[in-house]
Parts: structure tokens; sequence; C-alpha cells
């Protein structure tokens, strides 16, 4: 890959003006073939490593082929309760939408800084489209070794009129393919809940907004020091979530303290998260858990997250049916923009988002 530009970066203050303010990104930062880490992206040690990896323990893979099987819905559940995440094959999302959204990311992060700069957070027309880097550059202490793109669906008029052409029907077609299977995941996940009826008020508490984040991961000078995503829980409802065959996803296991599991690319798989909201929801019974991705040193890598997520004027608190029996309530009600936005004001931090909604006492 030829080094789209040659310019000499002398201090950091260089170096964010190059990714940031100029929209190279970290892209552009690896694609100058820059020999070592600039010190912004240097984690605390304890960030960086990882004390524990379980090569012999995985998170289900779950085949939908028979999606009405009533083993299928177990195993979903089992999954949820107990990894808080999963994969699924056999999925009924068509491989070649899958290819495309891949094709189209690739097409996105492709096009020139002056192209791209036109959607940051400054430039863009709406704040439902946002290019950037890192996840919270302003209060993070080191930054993370990530563009992205993220697109907050409102219609398909909006979307005509303000997301790339450039990756706009590919996404559009993804999340519209992908529709089914979340519906069904949600209704097998309430149903064990005791929410055998999901009513237009629950569909929109658990499905009502919805956003796309394309990730752009490039090879990094000196992946061990830095990460592409630090640890963090989503905080969607559930997470759809397309990676390619690089792998680096890590997911927090259940052997103690520091135990991380590789989630493996299956070619044609799609990785199943649960978010916050859910956690949330369920009163603890699904848990959203906390996952990192590392930076690659000969790969580039690509994901691309739907987060499914309530609406933000929703109040977002226990179901009803989960404390019917007399369970006590350990989260309470919370308006669903303030917790984005507390989680969106703060660099990532582990599991911690989900106390602003716990009762304390
Ligand atoms: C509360 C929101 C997010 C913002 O509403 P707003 O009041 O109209 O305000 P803004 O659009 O101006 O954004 C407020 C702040 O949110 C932040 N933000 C607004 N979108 C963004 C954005 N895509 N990116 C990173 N900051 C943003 C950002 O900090 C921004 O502050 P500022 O920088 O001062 O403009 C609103 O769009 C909302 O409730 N959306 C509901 C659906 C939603 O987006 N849910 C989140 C799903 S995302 C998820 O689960 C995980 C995401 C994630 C992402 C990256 C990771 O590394 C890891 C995880
Ligand atoms: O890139 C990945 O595999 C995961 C990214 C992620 O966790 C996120 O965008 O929330
Ligand atoms: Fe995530």
């Amino acid at each position: 890959m030829a080094p789209a530009i040659s310019i000499s970066l002398n201090d950091s203050s260089d170096v964010t003006d190059f990714v940031i303010k100029q929209g190279h990104g970290v892209k552009g930062l690896s694609e100058m073939g820059i020999k070592s880490l600039p010190e912004q992206y240097i984690q605390p040690l304890e960030e960086r490593l990882m004390t524990r990896i379980e090569p012999q323990e995985s998170i289900p893979v779950i085949d939908m082929s028979k999606w009405d099987d009533a083993q299928v819905a177990n195993s979903i559940c089992d999954a949820a309760e107990k990894w808080g995440f999963f994969q699924v094959v056999n999925h009924g999302v068509p491989l070649q939408v899958l290819d495309d959204v891949k094709r189209a990311t690739y097409g996105f992060f492709g096009l020139p800084a002056a192209e791209k700069i036109k959607y940051s957070k400054e430039n863009s027309s709406s704040n439902n489209v946002r290019f950037g880097t890192s996840f919270t550059p302003q209060v993070e202490k080191a930054l993370e070794w990530k563009d992205y793109l993220s697109l907050f669906y409102v219609s398909e008029e909006e979307a005509a009129a303000l997301w790339p052409p450039v990756c706009k029907d590919q996404i559009l077609e993804y999340m519209k393919s992908s529709k089914f299977l979340i519906d069904h995941l949600l209704q097998v996940l309430m149903k064990s809940l005791n929410v055998n009826q999901i009513d237009e008020t629950k569909q929109s508490l658990l499905t009502g907004s919805v956003r796309t984040n394309i990730n752009y991961y490039p090879i990094c000078p000196n992946p061990e020091l830095t990460v592409g995503v630090g640890r963090h829980s989503d905080v969607s409802t559930l997470t759809v979530l397309l990676q390619d065959n690089v792998g680096g996803l890590y997911v927090r296991g259940n052997e103690g303290e520091d135990s991380w599991i590789h989630v493996p690319p299956i070619n044609g798989a799609i990785v199943i998260n649960i978010g916050d909201a859910l956690q949330i929801m369920s009163n603890g019974r699904y848990r959203s858990v906390e996952h990192r991705v590392t930076a690659n040193g000969s790969s580039n890598r690509i994901s691309v997250p739907i987060f499914v997520n309530p609406r933000p004027q929703d109040m977002i608190g226990p179901l009803p049916e989960t404390l019917a029996n007399g369970e006590k309530p350990i989260y309470k009600q919370v308006l669903y923009s303030d917790y984005v936005k507390h989680f969106f004001r703060k660099a990532h931090d582990g599991k911690n988002t989900v106390d602003f909604a716990k009762i304390t006492n």
C-alpha cells in the first residue's frame, strides 16, 4: 500500500491535527508508515495486558436453521444468561449482504480525508451522522486505535440525503436483512422472561432506535502498547456484530477476574451480544458483558455493529414481568438518552456505566 501523503509529525499536537482535525484518522497514520506509536495512544499497562486468555473456552455458536425449535430457543437464552455473547450461523441474513457491507466499509474508509471530514462532528450537517476516531478523544487519557462512522437511523429519506453514498445502500440493506433475526431473538429472550406478547410499546422499547457503526482498525506499529477498543459493554438492547476474518475481539470470561475469551471469526457468522438496556430490563438475568478489541500489527480489520436500542425518550427499567414473582428490582427507571449521554461523556471504563441505573441503598 503506497503512503498517501508524506508529512512530518513532530509533536503530539501535529498528530492530533492530522488525525482528528484533518480527518486522516489513525488509518492515515498507519498508511504514512510510522514506525512507532505516537505517545497519546499508549495505554496504561493494565489496559494493555490480558493476563489470562482461555484457549479452551469459547462462546456458543448457535445454528439458527431450525429457528422455531425449542432447543434453539434454550441455547439463545442460556447464552444470554451465561456469556452475554454468542455467534449465529444459518441466520437468514444473505451472505452476499454481509460481503457487500464489508466492501462498502472499505469503500468509505478508502475515501480521501477531505471527503470523510465532511462527516465529522464539526462539519456534519446532522448529529445523526458522525465520522470520528477513538471513542471520546476530548476526555480520554489514552486514545484508541480505531476510526469509525456512526449512523443513527431516522428514515430512508434522511439516510438517502445524509449518509455517504459510497456505503449507504449496503448498510441499509444489512439493517433491513437483519430485522427478522433481531425480532426473533428478542421474542425468544422475552418469552423466557414471561413476556409472551411483544406489543407496540414493548417493540419500541426494545428496538425503537437503531445505530449502525462501521469501524476501521488499521495496522498498528506497536499493537501491544495500545487497544483497538477499550473495555466496555454496549448500551444497546442487543448488538448484531459483523466482523471480518482477522480476529481480535475478546469477551470477559467467567473464570475469575482476568479471564478473556477470543471470539474467533467464522465465515458467514454474526456475533450477537446483550447490551446494558436488556440487562436492566431483564433485572440482571441477561448479561451485558465487557469486551475489547486488540490492535493488530499485520492486518487491517473492520467490523460493523448494529446497535438495536430503546428510543432516546424511553424510560428503561426492569420489566414488570421480571418482578411479578416478588423479585427485587436491582435497577431503577432511567431516561434512555440520559443513560447514553452518561456513556458517551467518559472514556471506556468497563462495566461501570450500568451503575448509573443501579438502585443503591
Ligand atoms: C443521547 C444520544 C446518543 C445523543 O443525543 P443528543 O442529545 O441529540 O445529542 P448529540 O447528538 O449532540 O450527542 C450528545 C453527546 O453524545 C455523544 N455522541 C453522540 N453520538 C455519538 C457517537 N456515535 N459516538 C460517539 N459519541 C457520540 C457525544 O459525546 C455528544 O457530545 P458532544 O461531543 O458534545 O456532541 C441520542 O442519539 C440517543 O439517545 N440515541 C439512542 C440510541 C443510541 O445511540 N444508543 C447507543 C448505542 S451505541 C452502543 O451501544 C455502543 C456504542 C459504542 C461505540 C463505540 C465504542 O467504542 C463502543 C461502543
Ligand atoms: O470491532 C469489534 O469487533 C467490536 C466493536 C465494539 O465492541 C463496538 O463497536 O461496540
Ligand atoms: Fe461493543
